[in-house]
């Protein structure tokens, strides 16, 4: 989901595993020749993003060794989870409440979706959150592996995930895909190659 911190970790992801990092968002404004998402948007459309998107994510499919942040979006296309599941998915699950927070610290308009004229940015942020984790339903349940902010800051004790700091998620997500990728080792299902395409929903 947007601002769930798929960059932040996902870079250090990268370096921890000596991968090279993507945010598909960059590509597709690579892609494009336009200087943001927003533009995108405004200028073609949702449905023109979303093309260009899909395209972006078939073409790292058959890269190795990389770590992709995907839009918060990419989720709900099929022919994206075909692509996907070419590595190993990683779903950043955090609450909405915080993502708003996030949100509103550093502006929506960088984020077309969630982007709006006027009102209070935190309560205009999750109300829009709320709509989309709605239509999107468990598209993020999809994934390999499942990050949970709220366990995480269960485990270490903390009372509100604003306390988890991107390496502790990191440190998380690094101890998930080893016990995914080990069960999948024993049950001979083998992700394909051995994990070395990693995405942050
Ligand atoms: N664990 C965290 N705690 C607090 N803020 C965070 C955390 N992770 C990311 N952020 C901040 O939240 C915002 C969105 O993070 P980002 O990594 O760009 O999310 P995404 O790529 O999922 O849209 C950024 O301003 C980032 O600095
Ligand atoms: O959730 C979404 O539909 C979107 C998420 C955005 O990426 P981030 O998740 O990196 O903000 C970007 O792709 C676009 O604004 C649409």
């Amino acid at each position: 989901m947007m601002g769930s911190g798929k960059s932040t970790v996902g870079k250090i992801l990268a370096e921890v595993l000596g991968y090279s990092f993507f945010d598909s968002d960059k590509l597709v404004e690579q892609a494009v020749g336009m200087p943001s998402v927003a533009q995108i948007f405004k200028v073609h459309s949702e449905a023109f993003f979303r093309d260009n998107e899909s395209s972006v994510l078939r073409d790292l499919s058959s890269m190795r060794r990389l770590v992709v942040a995907t839009g918060g979006g990419a989720v709900i296309r099929p022919v994206n989870w075909k692509n996907m599941k070419k590595g190993l998915s990683v779903w950043l699950d955090v609450p909405l409440e915080a993502l708003a927070r996030r949100i509103a610290k550093v502006g929506t308009a960088s984020r077309p979706l969630l982007d709006q004229p006027s009102g209070d940015p935190y309560t205009m942020a999750f109300s829009k959150l709320s709509t989309l984790a709605e239509q999107r339903g468990d598209a993020y349940a999809n994934a390999d592996v499942r990050v949970s902010l709220e366990e995480i800051a269960a485990k270490l004790g903390h009372d509100d995930v604003s306390k988890l700091t991107p390496i502790d998620i990191a440190l998380e997500a690094l101890h998930k895909i080893e016990s995914f990728v080990m069960e999948d080792t024993v049950t001979g299902s083998q992700t394909e190659p051995q994990a070395q395409w990693i995405q942050t929903l």
